[in-house]
């Protein structure tokens, strides 16, 4: 539905995008997630055209975004920060989105923010960081536009209100055949609603996938043996090791998962247990080193 090709973009002589390609389909939720500084905001930004690309192009339904601008009307954007919003109301906001996007529906944006109880007049600097970051998820779908990119969009949002939110989300996505994608360093939220992954790192995707393929493809298990050193393990093809406590060794299986368990298996482990495997893992992994790395 929506595809980014090739897209690169140099800000002060810094590459931030780099041939920047994928797609996302509607129906579906991808989360694009990276550490600090790799180039999310850049990319989103990019793509609804707020920045300009240098190379690249941005299909919807296979026309050129900016050769034909008109599709813009299909596409909604909420930046992490609303501060350009602070100094007009409720009423002036909903004018604005109403006179840019031709399918806003008022009526659907009243019923949700009475859902989520969020004010109906005022001046949106008087609202809470919380409320306002509500008020344009709700804006979003009333636009009924066909693909909504949504950056950091829990961003100040307390814990009942973003369940609500992920939930009202999934529902509006799966209902309504958005294509949503959405930034975040939340890597639990991802987990609920998610089904694709888009991991990013100095300016590239390091990796797109859908996360019940990577469920497939990489096992996390716990296992310790009496006598095996730890170099015999991790020199292992597509082993690597999560954490150690005493003999007991947290390992990522991430390539060719048959082949390293049968090895495993034979060298006689003491506890060998599959654990659930977490999007933290795979950042992790994908994204190298560290795991303090949201
Ligand atoms: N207007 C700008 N002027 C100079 N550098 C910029 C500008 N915008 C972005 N950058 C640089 O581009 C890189 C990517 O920034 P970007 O905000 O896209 O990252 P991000 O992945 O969204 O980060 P975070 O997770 O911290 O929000 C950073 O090194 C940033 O300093």
């Amino acid at each position: 539905m929506l595809s980014v090709e090739n897209l690169s973009k140099k800000i002060e002589n810094q590459q931030v995008l780099d041939h920047v390609s994928f797609t996302i389909k509607k129906g579906s939720i991808t989360a694009l997630l990276g550490r600090n500084g790799v180039g999310k905001t850049t990319l989103l930004q990019t793509i609804v055209g707020i920045l300009d690309a240098d190379t690249g192009k941005v299909l919807y339904n296979d026309q050129s975004i900016q050769a034909n601008p008109g599709l813009k009307q299909d596409i909604v954007f909420i930046p992490d920060s609303n501060a350009l919003f602070k100094n007009y109301s409720v009423k002036e906001i909903i004018s604005f989105y109403d006179m840019i996007y031709p399918n806003f529906n008022q009526k659907k944006l009243f019923e949700l923010l009475n859902k989520f109880n969020l004010p109906q007049q005022g001046m949106f600097r008087s609202f809470s960081k919380g409320t306002r970051a509500m008020f344009f998820i709700a804006v979003s779908f009333s636009t009924q536009a066909k693909v909504i990119i949504l950056d950091e969009p829990t961003n100040g949002l307390d814990p009942i209100i973003k369940k609500q939110m992920l939930q009202h989300v999934i529902e509006e996505v799966a209902e309504n055949d958005i294509a949503l994608l959405l930034s975040t360093h939340h890597l639990n939220e991802v987990e609920t609603i998610a089904d694709h992954v888009l991991f990013m790192k100095e300016g590239r995707i390091a990796e797109q996938v859908s996360l019940e393929e990577l469920n497939q493809r990489m096992k996390k298990i716990q296992i310790a043996f009496k006598e095996v050193h730890l170099l015999q393990i991790t020199n292992l093809k597509g082993v690597k090791l999560l954490q150690q406590s005493g003999r007991v060794l947290t390992l990522l299986l991430a390539q060719d998962t048959a082949n390293a368990m049968e090895i495993l298996e034979s060298m006689n482990p003491i506890l060998l247990e599959e654990l659930p495997l977490t999007l933290e893992d795979l950042f992790v992994h994908t994204l190298g080193g560290e795991l303090d790395v949201v």
